[in-house]
């Protein structure tokens, strides 16, 4: 069983081989299989030193017309050979030993190999694989291409070739089982699997292997398809078992209809529309399993309150949780507003309650008492104990990871029901990459603003005027207008994080007496932090200097400039979180980005970006291009995304196909599903022959 039969039992594995083979991720022998050569080099046939062409690795013999050593303080060795029709290549070696020196005598043969280029004698080759040919020892050249294989230090291609051999001559013995379907690869003009595998490890000279460094040729292809589809296909189980559960049904609520009444503004038709979806899930019997994608400051809070009073109105519990104890609280604030002249009860549970507060919160808790609970993780904690959980709200998804969403979801496990859930994240994700982090959710999307949103004006400036923009906000101010001041995150130290905005905010204290400075990092305690928040909020400060602690939800209406500093450093998706907080309300809002110089070029295209374009859609396809999904979903998140063929940014068009064929087998073919996890997730018996 090739998925069982360990690296050790190979030729030629010792304990210090099988170590640096743990490095690379091989562990079994289907490993090995699915470790793909980066590129190749063809040593099949000879080519004329006539017809090499620069730039190109090809095989080369010739013989041996001179030798000699260049002058200077390091001189490298020279051997000249020549072809049967009389052209010369010149081999240069800058390291070699003097004894490799003399057996290069004129008259030898010499088949070489190497990168041909044009050297100030005519066409070289530097440092080429060499071997010396004779009548009685001449080799047969290579049958098949020779791969090139990532590898690690003190693993040689040699050895690695070696084992890949006794691999393949294995998969002879036990072809691996085609787990997809015919017509799939029909459609899609893909090989089979162990023809792909044999293709990649030991493809003849006439395959077409030009394609195989952007991993687009077919055989690969292949592979990335398959690891997709079983990536999606585990999706949709989680999600096929969630739908077998049941939910309480929770009817359409005339109490929303009295909020929506009260407030001061009409809901966009894309809040609507994300309502209704919303409302209508509510109301079956199985769990909704809901993402609310809104561009920031696209209005999702408002859309989260309606879904709780739904759910407090029939009589069960909503569990709201958010990332951070700034963002928990903002929430606190605006749900009391809201629900509390509807007569719901709202709990708060932070880490920073006194032990009696905490008590009193966690028995309302209990008893039912409160019916829609706002915290941060807290709520996870042992001690909080449901009474009648019927929705759970979770704010910023990605900062939490699958595991936690999922952990608190169970909570309501004492019941026989389970909750609904309701995600809510503001960065917009694009939709090949939300397929693959959130397949297992139905996905609605706030793509419109609030009316009357003016576009945040942006402008990108080099960090040598920060004087003269720190002066400029400092007038602004003056005017009556709020500003952020943002210092990321420069080293991974939160001391020097809080460092670097204190040492800021000094020089506006220092320069300007009569600005009002308020200062919010992540080393403050929750409560001064809030303190600072509230006082920014009722505008008894003018400037908040800050480090990207503000990134989420920050909501305060009357501010309309920032500034971020080393905005070079930071993901596009982050910048536009951070952007997002002007611009929401009728002000017109005002954004510098201001960078160390000097910019690489894409370091300036990618700021120009976000001085081009205020939608959060386009700015995410952008950053996936540029970063990877990685900045975009946070690192959490990606963890659970980890593939070893294919990858997000380079082969995310795939992502639909392989969604649509993994919904069919899910729905036809449960035992294909289960081979194809064990064969891409786990390591458990999928071989035909096991
Ligand atoms: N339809 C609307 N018309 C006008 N104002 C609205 C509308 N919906 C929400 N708002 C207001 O817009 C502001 C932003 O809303 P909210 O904080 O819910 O945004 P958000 O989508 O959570 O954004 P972010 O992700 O950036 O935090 C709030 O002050 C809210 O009261």
């Amino acid at each position: 069983m090739l998925s069982e039969h360990s690296l050790d039992n190979l030729k030629g594995v010792g304990p210090k081989q099988l170590e640096k083979l743990h490095k690379l991720g091989l562990f079994v022998v289907q490993d090995l299989l699915f470790h793909l050569p980066l590129r190749y080099q063809d040593k099949t046939k000879l080519t004329a030193i006539e017809n090499a062409v620069v730039g190109s690795e090809v095989l080369i013999e010739g013989e041996i017309f001179s030798q000699s050593l260049t002058r200077g303080r390091r001189s490298s060795l020279l051997v000249k050979i020549q072809s049967t029709q009389g052209h010369f290549l010149t081999l240069r070696f800058f390291h070699f030993h003097y004894r490799q020196a003399q057996q290069f005598t004129r008259g030898k043969i010499l088949r070489v190999f190497g990168e041909v280029r044009s050297g100030p004698n005519g066409l070289e080759m530097v440092h080429p694989s060499y071997q010396f040919i004779s009548v009685e020892d001449n080799p047969a050249l290579e049958t098949t291409l020779t791969p090139i294989y990532p590898t690690t230090e003190g693993l040689g291609q040699a050895s690695l070739l070696k084992l890949m051999q006794q691999a393949m001559n294995l998969l002879k013995q036990y072809p691996l089982k085609e787990l997809l379907p015919t017509a799939l690869l029909d459609e899609l003009q893909l090989p089979d699997l162990n023809s792909a595998l044999f293709t990649l490890h030991q493809p003849q000279p006439e395959d077409d292997l030009r394609n195989i460094k952007q991993f687009s040729h077919p055989a690969q292809q292949r592979l990335i398809v398959e690891e997709l589809i079983s990536q999606q296909a585990g999706l949709q189980l989680l999600r096929q078992t969630e739908q077998k559960r049941l939910a309480p049904a929770l009817a359409h609520s005339q109490t929303a209809n009295a909020l929506l009444a009260s407030l001061p503004f009409a809901l966009t038709h894309a809040q609507q529309r994300v309502l209704q979806e919303i409302q209508y899930d509510l109301a079956l019997p199985h769990p909704m399993q809901r993402l609310v994608q809104g561009d920031v400051g696209s209005g999702k809070t408002v859309i989260a309150a309606l879904a709780a009073i739904q759910a407090a109105e029939a009589g069960f519990q909503v569990a709201v949780m958010a990332p951070t104890e700034i963002l928990a609280e903002q929430h606190l604030n605006a749900f009391l507003e809201w629900l509390e002249p509807l007569q719901i009860p709202v709990a708060w549970l932070n880490g920073r309650l006194k032990a009696a507060e905490k008590r009193f919160q966690l028995a309302q808790i209990a008893s039912g008492e409160a019916k829609v609970i706002i915290g941060t993780h807290a709520l996870f904690q042992d001690a909080v104990v449901f009474n009648r959980l019927g929705l759970v709200v979770i704010d910023e998804q990605h900062r939490f990871g699958v595991h936690q969403r999922l952990a608190l979801h169970e909570k309501g496990q004492n019941q026989d029901t389970h909750p609904h859930q309701l995600v809510m994240t503001a960065t917009p994700i694009p939709r090949t990459l939300a397929m693959t982090a959130y397949g297992d959710l139905d996905i609605s999307i706030i793509d419109e603003l609030p009316p009357g949103r003016k576009p945040i004006d942006t402008a990108v400036l080099s960090n040598e005027k920060r004087s003269e923009v720190m002066e400029h906000l400092y007038l602004k101010c003056k005017q009556g207008i709020q500003a952020y001041w943002v210092c990321p995150l420069i080293e991974e130290s939160e001391l020097l994080h809080a460092q670097a905005a204190e040492v800021t905010a000094t020089q506006f204290s220092d320069n300007w007496p009569d600005l009002r400075v308020g200062l919010v990092h992540g080393r403050l305690k929750g409560e001064q932090k809030a303190l600072v928040m509230n006082a920014f909020k009722n505008h008894e400060l003018d400037l908040l200097v800050a480090t990207t602690v503000i990134e989420v939800g920050v909501n305060v209406p009357n501010s309309s400039l920032m500034i971020i500093e080393n905005a070079e450093r930071l993901g596009l998706a982050q910048l536009h979180q951070l952007r997002g907080r002007v611009g929401r309300g009728d002000l017109q809002s005002h954004c510098v980005l201001l960078y160390q110089p000097p910019l690489s070029e894409t370091g300036k295209a990618r700021l120009n970006i976000m001085r081009d374009t205020n939608d959060g859609f386009r700015i995410a396809e952008e950053d996936l291009k540029i970063r990877g999904p990685g900045e975009i979903l946070g690192t959490k998140q990606t963890g659970g995304l980890q593939f070893r063929i294919a990858d997000l940014k380079r082969d995310s068009q795939w992502i639909p196909t392989a969604q649509y064929w993994a919904k069919n087998l899910v729905a036809q073919d449960a035992k294909i599903v289960e081979l194809l996890q064990a064969r891409w997730v786990g390591h458990k018996i999928d071989y035909q022959h096991a």
